[in-house]
Order: structure tokens, then C-alpha cells, then sequence
């Protein structure tokens, strides 16, 4: 894995941004892309900059059960926010989250997956190592499947929300198989919170106790961090 260590998000972002821009200039079709507070000076980057996304395609990693693409706490909202308004992909997916039918939902989108294979895809990292909605103990050879959230995702995602019983319990994800197909991946990682989840994922074993490990099992993943989420690396 190739580790870059950046003084903050902006630095960040820039950073990210020339991997996506090297990305589509090699020919990148596809663009795999992830919510969360972490990916939004990347996506910021990309709305400032002259890259034309209207022949390209986007896959987006996850989705909350139960919230329509209209809810303004769905990760389609959050996209169409801060990226697809201003820069509109030829077509853009989403898990849909407003499919409580949870084999139809997933099998859907597996098939766009298959359709569409990601040349580059966004990650950020939860607290406790998961990628996506892949929470600890996910198999690793998981397509997109419905996951019950971790007491310690809830809580963490509850800021977005007015009240932490409004989060969603359930959500679809695209599986760390899935994940693990992607032809590029790019993680990135800022804050303390994030530092010890940092270092399992690089320099611990490969396991199912922290999802983001099996990472190291892929022949082209970027890292980007911020001095504390790089904090406890040896
Ligand atoms: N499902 C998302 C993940 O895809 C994201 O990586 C994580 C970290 O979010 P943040 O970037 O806000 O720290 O949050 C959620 O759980």
C-alpha cells in the first residue's frame, strides 16, 4: 500500500484529487465513491476542477435501509449535495435504501457492479476498521448484502441525525468482496479517532476483526492520512 501522510483535510483533498485526475486520464470509467465527512474536500476538489465526469459512471459504496433518495440523511442526498448537482456523472448508483426488499435490493445492485466494474474506489475508514457499512467480522469474499449497524457506527453517524434513535439500524453495503475488485482503491483517513484503526489496517494481521485489513491483500491501494490518524504507526 502506498502511504502519503498530509498536513490536514485541504492537503488531503488536493492529494486525492490528482489521484482521481491520473485515474480518468488512464482511461477510468468508473468511479466507485463513498460518503461520510471524510471524501468531501476530495469531492470539492473535483467540482472546482475542469474534469468532465458526463461520459463516466458512478457506484457508490453504501445506503441507509428505510431512508428514500430524497431524505436529507440518505447517502444519495449527501451525493447529489456534494457532487452530482455540480457535476453530473452519465449515471450515478446508489444502493436503494427505500427497497426494504433486502435479496432484490442487493442482487440489483451486485448486477450494476457486474455491469460496471470500478477502476478507482473511494473509501474513508469507520472507527472500528470497517469499509463501507463492512462492519468486524463481514466475510471477506462478501458482494453487497443488508448489514445491522454496530452500536459504535451508530453513535458515530448519530451527529448527523437530531436524535441518535433516528439513525437507521440497517443499511446496504457493498461487500469487501466487492470492494476488493475495484482495479484501484484509494482510502483515506484524518483524526485521532481514526488512528488506531489506521494502524490495524496497515501494519496488523489480516482479519476479519478489522475489515479495512484485507486491504493489504490488494495490488494497488493509496493511502492518505493527516499526522493523528498516522499517530500509532510504527
Ligand atoms: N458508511 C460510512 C463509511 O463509508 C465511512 O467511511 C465512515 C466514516 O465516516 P467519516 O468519514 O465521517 O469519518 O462512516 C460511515 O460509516
Amino acid at each position: 500500500m502506498n502511504v502519503q501522510i498530509v498536513s490536514d483535510k485541504q492537503a488531503g483533498g488536493q492529494a486525492g484529487f490528482k489521484i482521481f485526475q491520473q485515474a480518468i486520464s488512464q482511461g477510468a470509467k468508473v468511479l466507485g465513491l463513498a460518503t461520510g465527512s471524510t471524501p468531501v474536500t476530495i469531492y470539492d476538489q473535483l467540482v472546482a476542477s475542469d474534469l468532465d465526469f458526463s461520459q463516466l459512471t458512478s457506484v457508490n459504496l453504501d445506503e441507509y435501509v428505510g431512508l428514500a433518495a430524497d431524505h436529507p440523511q440518505s447517502y444519495h442526498y449527501f451525493m447529489q449535495h456534494h457532487l452530482f448537482d455540480r457535476k453530473p456523472f452519465a449515471q450515478s448508483y446508489v444502493p436503494d435504501g427505500s427497497n426494504l426488499d433486502a435479496t432484490a435490493a442487493t442482487q440489483q445492485y451486485d448486477q450494476i457492479i457486474a455491469d460496471h466494474p470500478i477502476d478507482l474506489q473511494l473509501l474513508g475508514l469507520g472507527q472500528n476498521g470497517h469499509i463501507g457499512f463492512n462492519e468486524p467480522g463481514t466475510d471477506p469474499k462478501s458482494t453487497t448484502h443488508k448489514v445491522a449497524l454496530t452500536d459504535s457506527t451508530i453513535a458515530a453517524n448519530a451527529r448527523f441525525f437530531d436524535d441518535a434513535d433516528e439513525v437507521p439500524r440497517y443499511a446496504y453495503s457493498m461487500g469487501i468482496g466487492s470492494i476488493l475488485q475495484a482495479k484501484e482503491i484509494l482510502i483515506v483517513a484524518y483524526g485521532e479517532a481514526k488512528a488506531a484503526a489506521v494502524a490495524a489496517m496497515l501494519q496488523g494481521p489480516v482479519t476479519p476483526d478489522v475489515p479495512a485489513s484485507y486491504l493489504q491483500t490488494h495490488p494497488n491501494v493509496q493511502v492518505i492520512l493527516d499526522d493523528a490518524a498516522a499517530s500509532q504507526l510504527d
